[in-house]
């Protein structure tokens, strides 16, 4: 494998770009945990594509002597609506793990969300100054750690709790099991060290793991439970979306986990215009899943998000040169968005609609 780069080549022009400077520095089966789907990943593959067959109808002689891309949410100002996506074991692809992404993403003003799965303890990650930090729970089997887990979050200055809701299990790792991948030794879910151990699962209708995968009973629980927005993550249906703002939700994020949980899920982009209808400004919707582009984050924003997530290209810029990759990526996904929006015809957020889309999906 070779090192972390330490300085960006010059040919590098987009973030597909970083994928293979990433390759030739990851494991073997590391990197068929980051970029596998589940099963045949064809939601995984179909993510990529989704936003091709939308066109861009662009509007001219727009006045562009304010233009700038910020925007609000949950009650703090982001420069830009790209945010990375919360993602496990970051030292898997850099030493430095999730304190090297989250220096990238608090350079380029990036909001950063830690998983329950970091390789990284919560509280060295919130004890950085950040842009805006949040927190990816994974609700345990032990509610009673969960609650504890939440209030280490609270502590440490997290300002939100992003609920994963649709991996109750993993998924079917088909390209992991065909790599042999396993996780070293060295590397662990370092925050969650100190539950109650639970049972292994030999079946999946009847395990432990099932019974105690959470309701929305829980989300109710959690809310009650903690003084931080909750934005509910994985939501392909709208009147989930409902049921998680009835619930105690403050947010949602159109999500299918990059492809990674069920296989032949809709597309989150193919959703996404439903649920922004669904839930109709009562509530922030972000949106996640096979964004490369800038111009595939203003399709996002036309078609009802109010931001956007990142995952694996964060990770490709990690693997591939550490902190500096990381931020080069959001760089250049901010540049392009800003180029979209100019020759759009779009000075800002608030002139982002689906007016500017021809609709194909
Ligand atoms: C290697 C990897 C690990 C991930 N780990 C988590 C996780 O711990 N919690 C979570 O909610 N989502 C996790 N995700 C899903 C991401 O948050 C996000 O939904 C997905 O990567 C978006 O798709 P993209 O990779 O095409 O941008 C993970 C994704 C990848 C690629
Ligand atoms: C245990 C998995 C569900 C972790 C995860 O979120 C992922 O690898 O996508």
């Amino acid at each position: 494998m070779l090192p972390p780069l330490t300085a960006i080549p010059s040919h590098v022009a987009s973030v597909s770009d970083y994928r293979e400077l990433a390759r030739e520095r990851v494991e073997p089966g590391a990197w068929a945990y980051l970029e596998g789907g589940a099963a045949d990943e064809i939601s995984a593959a179909q993510n990529l594509t989704s936003f091709d067959s939308c066109r861009i109808i662009p509007r001219h002689f727009r006045d562009f002597s304010n233009a700038h891309t910020r925007t609000e949410l949950f009650g703090r100002r982001y420069a830009h609506p790209i945010f990375v996506a919360p993602t496990a074991y970051h030292r898997l692809f850099h030493p430095e793990g999730e304190l090297a992404s989250l220096l990238g993403a608090t350079a380029l003003e990036a909001g950063f969300t830690l998983s329950t799965l970091a390789s990284a303890s919560l509280e060295e990650i919130g004890a950085q100054k950040t842009a805006g930090l949040w927190f990816q729970l994974y609700i345990q089997h032990d509610r009673e750690f969960t609650l504890e887990l939440v209030g280490r979050a609270e502590k440490a200055g997290y300002e939100a709790l992003v609920l994963t809701a649709d991996a109750p299990l993993s998924g079917l790792r088909n390209r992991e099991q065909r790599a042999g991948f396993q996780m070293p030794a060295h590397i662990s879910a370092v925050n969650l060290k100190g539950m109650r151990p639970q049972a292994p699962a030999q079946q999946i209708f009847g395990s432990e793991l099932l019974k105690q995968s959470p309701t929305w009973n829980d989300l109710a629980w959690l809310a009650e439970n903690t003084r931080l927005p909750i934005i509910l993550k994985g939501v392909l249906h709208p009147d989930d979306a409902r049921s998680a703002l009835d619930h105690g939700a403050s947010g949602i994020i159109v999500s299918n986990h990059g492809g990674r949980i069920l296989d032949t899920t809709p597309t989150p982009f193919e959703v996404l215009p439903v649920i922004a209808k669904a839930v109709a400004g009562a509530a922030p919707v972000l949106v996640d899943g096979g964004i490369r582009r800038g111009s595939d984050i203003f399709k996002a924003l036309c078609s009802g998000a109010d931001a956007v997530m990142i995952g694996r290209p964060i990770l490709h810029g990690l693997a591939a040169a550490g902190a500096v990759g990381v931020a080069h990526v959001i760089k250049m996904l901010r540049t392009e968005l800003e180029m979209t929006m100019a020759l759009a015809g779009c000075p800002d957020l608030s002139s982002v609609n689906p007016g500017f889309l021809l609709e194909k999906r």
